[in-house]
């Protein structure tokens, strides 16, 4: 999948299909925060969505202590200088809405 940029309206239009999602870091990320009963089910949902990044080669920036997982999702080979947001960040973060 492309590692192209996407545009800000691209962004937005992205957004309005990912409720659970905010825009992070100037734009060049999104980020959703997720609670869950105890630490071993949130150990669980992170390695499902590990095996999910690497079907993807598509990795999380992510957080963890005890019930929480704070999730980022930024591209790294976007082209020009620093991370950006692709289309690999929208649909991973949609197959991570299927399941969590
Ligand atoms: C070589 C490997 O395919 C690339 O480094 C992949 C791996 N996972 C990745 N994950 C993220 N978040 N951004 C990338 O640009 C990226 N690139």
């Amino acid at each position: 999948m492309s590692v192209e940029r996407l545009t800000q309206a691209e962004i937005e239009a992205a957004l309005a299909d990912l409720p659970e999602w905010a825009p992070a870091r100037d734009g060049t990320a999104i980020e959703r925060h997720l609670k869950f009963d105890d630490f071993v089910e949130a150990f669980g949902v992170m390695t499902s969505i590990a095996i999910l990044a690497e079907k993807h080669d598509h990795h999380p920036e992510w957080f963890n202590v005890y019930n929480r997982v704070e999730i980022t999702l930024t591209t790294h080979d976007v082209p020009g200088d620093g991370n950006g947001l692709s289309a690999r960040d929208v649909k991973l973060a949609k197959a991570i809405d299927a399941f969590v």
